[in-house]
């Protein structure tokens, strides 16, 4: 033991995983230049959302985080009881952000994805790959949360219906697909080619949005605006992705194009979140951890 782990407290894997998430929230937060969205620049397509704002909703959820992965170790199996204890707890994570961020939804479908996926981390913490957590979550997003108020009027709930494409729930339900078969491996190919950290990051953003019914950007700008993000976005990769001179001037297309239709990918940004919280998971538990 030396001075600085005398005073270190000890971390908990629900701690742990908390910590991973919020990190998550806030690299795909300050990531720039996001199309769109929220970054480092500004408000992208927004008028009620600001990069502090997005900061101080991830950060106020570290508690609902934990309280999953704290849920999901203590019921030890995928069940029942275990989906509705997540679904209350981040049904009251939704109350915090709201009141955190005076009304604006900042984070609904992070809590909806990042909060299966750490439940599901915590349940096997020695089996860490994207596949086994993503495959995991699906089995806990499947069961019906018989507290889960039935509204069917949320905004993806509306599109869903009208242009008959799977929402946020579905991309859970399935495993995460556009993590697991787009994000992932883009940001893998992006990174061996050089790319750096931050257009690796762009590319797997990117990569997401070739393919994601967003229904955020379905409920603003219709199926044209979901086919300008999904056009939009390939011609970015086609070009050579946002580490070459050619793709960086069509990702200032895409961006022009989104702003133009008010199109927001907020639901490919919890993805980009949720793929940047699987990335690092893989690399396994911190040695403090190491004997649990
Ligand atoms: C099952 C739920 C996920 C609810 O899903 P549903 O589709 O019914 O509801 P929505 O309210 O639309 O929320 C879904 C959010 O998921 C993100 N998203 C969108 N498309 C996809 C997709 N294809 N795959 C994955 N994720 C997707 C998206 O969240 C982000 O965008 C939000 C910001 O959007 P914005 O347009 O700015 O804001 P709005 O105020 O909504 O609209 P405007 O007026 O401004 O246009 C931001 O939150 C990002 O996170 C969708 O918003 C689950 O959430 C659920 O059941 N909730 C009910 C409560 C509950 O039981 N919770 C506990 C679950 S553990
Ligand atoms: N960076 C961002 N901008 C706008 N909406 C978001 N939802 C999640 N991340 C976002």
């Amino acid at each position: 033991m030396n001075a600085l782990t005398a005073i270190q407290p000890q971390l908990s894997l629900g701690d742990w995983l908390a910590d991973l998430v919020v990190d998550a929230l806030i690299d795909e937060a300050d990531l720039s230049p996001k199309p769109g969205l929220v970054d480092r620049r500004g408000n992208g397509a927004h008028s009620d959302l600001h990069l502090g704002l997005m900061h101080a909703s991830a950060l106020a959820l570290w508690p609902s985080f934990k309280a999953m992965a704290q849920a999901a170790q203590q019921r030890g199996a995928i069940d029942q009881a275990l989906r509705e204890d997540v679904g209350r707890i981040g049904r009251e994570g939704e109350v915090e952000m709201l009141r955190v961020t005076g009304g604006v939804n900042t984070h609904r479908g992070a809590i909806w994805a990042l909060g299966l996926l750490s439940a599901a981390a915590a349940l096997e913490s020695r089996e860490l790959t994207p596949e086994q957590v993503a495959v995991r979550a699906a089995r806990l997003a499947l069961l019906n949360d018989r507290a889960a108020p039935v509204t069917g009027d949320s905004h993806g709930a509306q599109v869903c219906r009208l242009y008959g494409v799977h929402g946020a729930r579905e991309e859970a339900q399935l495993g995460f697909p556009t993590v697991i078969q787009q994000a992932l491996p883009q940001l893998a190919l992006s990174r061996a080619a050089g790319a750096g950290e931050q257009n690796a990051r762009l590319d797997a953003l990117l990569a997401i949005m070739t393919q994601l019914a967003d229904t955020c950007v379905l409920y603003r700008a219709g199926m044209a605006g979901l086919t300008c993000m999904q056009s939009g976005a390939r011609a970015v990769l086609a070009a050579g992705g946002c580490a070459s001179l050619d793709g960086r001037r069509l990702l200032r297309d895409l961006e022009r194009d989104m702003l133009r239709l008010r199109a927001s990918p907020g639901g490919a940004a919890d993805l980009l979140a949720a793929t940047l919280f699987l990335d690092r998971l893989q690399h396994g538990l911190p040695a403090q951890l190491g004997s649990l």
